[in-house]
């Protein structure tokens, strides 16, 4: 029932705090955003929401669309005779959006940043090796191999984030924190009159973490499920190419002009509907408490179920399982027959600091792709989307590109 949903996740006063079962998740973004509940939520919202205004973000399109241009040299490089590739996508997203956040987060550090990303990178998937088993509190403690690894693991990323923040902290005066979401989280957490920094060193190195783990999978994802839909829907890519081509021509995408493409818009909404990348999120009673009418007694875990929200036919009428970009068409809350019916990004005061800064991204991704290649699915694809914390395709998203460069 959306109302309830919308009952848990507007509260503002601390009734229905975070649930997070697995410990080495929580381990791997500490007192990061994500996390955190209470005062300690209001001071790291405060810090990190200035480095995704929108101003900033759309400077950083150009940072987008040119990690989008290298992803394409490389699938010019290896056309055959007829100007064609077959690629997968779903691991060229992986790439690219690890590239674009580790750029967008950490500019000049760049080099630094992609190898916290990498090492990040192995210790989730060490995390989430164990995310389906029974949690038995002590093991977590214990010196087996994995836990010595992860421990590994977490101090080298670490130290490498603590020596990019302290080189930024050391050139400040002269070259300023720098544009980057880690430069400005940094200068909105810059000590007033000699009090003391709104972050600590430990809190700010967790945002850092926060950022990889919340803005890399979800973004590849929806970036995944946008081809597909596309590819599966050929009258639309040529719809969308179209406007493309009118608003931005051949050139890289500003972010004006991004802001510009409405049936893009429309179809990422779509995509997001159908395909949400984080397809289930979980709260639980901070006491006991009465939950759409029934009683719930302290620390029962509530789960809001967004992928069966988004299908249900008494949200979104009866062709809630039918792709149709246009219920969009006068904006997000008249789409459904509630206004906060899509969940993709959440809602209320926890939704997704990110989410402008991935629909930018997807867009200007899009809008390069759509400029130079036209695609079909290949025949090697198998439905199969397959939901462990994000929605993916089990087997890849195996895609033919053909250059439409003559
Ligand atoms: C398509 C891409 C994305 C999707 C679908 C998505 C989805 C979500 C959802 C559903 C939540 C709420 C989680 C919960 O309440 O348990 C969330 C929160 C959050 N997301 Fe995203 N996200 C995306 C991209 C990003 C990006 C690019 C970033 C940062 C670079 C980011 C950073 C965060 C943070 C920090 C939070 C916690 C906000 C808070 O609790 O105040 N996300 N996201």
């Amino acid at each position: 029932d959306v109302n309830v949903v919308k009952q848990v996740l507007s509260d503002r006063s601390g009734l229905y705090p975070k649930s997070i079962g697995n410990p080495h998740i929580a381990r791997l973004l500490g007192k990061g955003l994500v996390l955190t509940d209470g005062d300690d939520w209001k001071r790291h919202r405060k810090v990190v929401h200035p480095a995704f205004n929108m101003d900033k973000l759309k400077m950083m399109t150009v940072t987008m669309s040119d990690c989008a241009g290298s992803m394409m040299s490389e699938w010019k490089a290896k056309m055959e005779k007829g100007g064609s590739v077959e690629v997968d996508l779903s691991h060229q997203f992986e790439e690219l959006t690890a590239d674009v956040i580790s750029h967008t987060a950490f500019g000049s550090s760049y080099e630094q940043g992609k190898k916290v990303f990498l090492a990040q990178r192995e210790l989730q998937f060490l995390a989430f090796s164990t995310v389906f088993n029974v949690q038995i509190p002590a093991f977590r403690y214990l010196p087996t191999e994995k836990n010595l690894k992860i421990w590994k693991l977490d101090k080298e990323v670490r130290t490498m984030l603590m020596n990019i923040i302290k080189g930024r902290l050391a050139t400040k005066d002269t070259m300023g924190y720098g544009s980057d979401l880690l430069g400005l989280m940094l200068e909105a957490c810059a000590p007033e009159d000699g009090q003391n920094p709104l972050l600590s060193m430990d809190e700010i190195i967790d945002e850092c973490k926060t950022f990889f783990f919340a803005g890399h999978d979800t973004s590849s994802h929806l970036l995944t499920w946008t081809m597909f839909l596309l590819s599966t829907h050929p009258e639309w890519q040529e719809k969308l190419r179209e406007e493309v081509l009118r608003e931005c021509g051949n050139g890289v995408p500003t972010g004006d002009m991004l802001n510009k493409l409405q049936l893009v818009n429309m179809f990422l909404l779509e995509t997001l509907r159908l395909y949400a990348p984080v397809s289930a999120i979980q709260r639980k009673a901070g006491s006991d408490l009465e939950v759409g009418g029934i009683k719930v007694p302290e620390g029962t875990v509530l789960t809001i179920p967004i992928a069966t929200v988004h299908r249900d036919k008494e949200v979104w009428g009866e062709d809630a399982n039918e792709f149709k970009p246009t219920r969009f068409e006068n904006g997000v809350t008249r789409a459904g027959k509630h206004p906060n019916a899509l969940l993709s990004f959440s809602s209320g005061p926890r939704s997704c600091i990110g989410q402008n800064f991935a629909m930018i991204e997807a867009k200007a991704v899009i809008a390069v792709i759509l400029q130079r290649f036209s695609f079909s699915l290949s025949p090697k694809y198998v439905h199969a989307p397959m939901d462990v914390i994000t929605l993916r395709p089990k087997f890849g998203l195996p895609m033919i590109l053909k250059s439409l460069e003559m």
